[in-house]
């Protein structure tokens, strides 16, 4: 079986509306993409909550795909008259079908935290047996370790968390880090996150790889104090949630922020040395991890 798939340059003001004509006049699926992906003039789309954002590229292109034998200049002509403009200038080209899941795993290789620390999918050997290899495959939640904000906590814990220590992830989605401590020798491990998806996923994952951490929502956080909390969520829940954080840090504890914007990391860091001592900001590909000691 094959497809057709074609490469549609649209101005980005019609374009969610055209690949919905699309749908409607017989596509199997359409998707928006930058025009300038690949390209210095790629732009990223990204927002925090409450940050309102331009949610669309400055030059647009629809990837659609279409049943093999189906008139496609047809199917397209229609949504152009459907949306009132003309006809867009393509390009078709015919998809094969492929082993897709066999092309989905070849794009998630082992990712190597440090000489002791992998994260491995599931379905691929591990490239040190000795080493520790946090077991992982991409879910419905954040976290496969390939992120730098993720990667930058990762890093943190590989270097500081000693034998028993106490730790909260606090955002954890896919209980990356929470799982990371774990295995890394920390002693009590709590994860939380607003997202019961990611709170599912992470007791998923913690049992794959046979660690006893627990898992909960915000709401039935305990009241209680960790050696250690780390938060990749990103600036703006950073900001709301200090308070909160700082107070399940024990006195001399360590916080470790993460999903800040190299641009926002000097705002966040005086407003966490209102309770720490902060140590020297470290940045990864525009990303910055913040952490410092708690007061006693
Ligand atoms: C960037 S992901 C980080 C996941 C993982 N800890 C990592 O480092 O890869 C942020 C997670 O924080 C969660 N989150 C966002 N706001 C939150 C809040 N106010 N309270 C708890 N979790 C929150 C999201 O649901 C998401 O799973």
């Amino acid at each position: 079986m094959a497809w057709q798939q074609a490469t549609i340059a649209t101005d980005s003001s019609v374009a969610e509306a055209f690949a919905d004509a699309l749908m409607d006049a017989g596509c199997l699926s359409a998707a928006i993409e930058d025009a300038l992906a690949g390209t210095d003039a790629e732009q990223p789309i990204f927002g925090e909550p409450g940050e309102p954002v331009e949610q669309m590229w400055q030059q647009s292109k629809i990837i659609a795909l279409f049943e093999e034998d189906c008139d496609l200049a047809l199917i397209v002509a229609a949504a152009a008259t459907a949306c009132e403009i003309a006809l867009p200038r393509y390009t078709v080209e015919r998809v094969e079908e492929q082993d897709w899941v066999r092309l989905t795993q070849s794009q998630f290789e082992p990712i190597r935290i440090s000489d002791r620390l992998w994260i491995t999918p599931t379905w691929h050997e591990a490239p040190d047996e000795n080493a520790i290899n946090l077991e992982l495959d991409p879910g419905l939640a954040f976290g496969t370790g390939s992120h730098p904000t993720t990667r930058l906590c990762l890093q943190w814990l590989d270097a500081h968390v000693t034998p028993g220590v106490s730790v909260l992830d606090y955002g954890c989605g896919s209980g990356i880090l929470a799982i990371a401590a774990k295995k890394l020798g920390a002693g009590d491990v709590l994860g939380v996150d607003i997202d019961p998806q990611a709170v599912r996923a992470s007791v998923d994952n913690a049992e794959q790889n046979r660690v006893d951490a627990a898992f909960c929502l915000p709401d039935a956080t305990p009241a209680e104090t960790f050696d250690v909390v780390v938060a990749n969520i990103l600036a703006n829940p950073l900001r709301v949630l200090g308070d909160m954080l700082a107070s399940h840090v024990k006195p001399g504890g360590r916080i470790v922020l993460s999903g800040i914007l190299e641009t926002q990391a000097d705002e966040l860091s005086a407003i966490y040395a209102q309770w720490f001592e902060m140590d020297e900001p470290v940045f990864d590909e525009g990303w910055t991890r913040l952490s410092g000691r708690r007061r006693g």
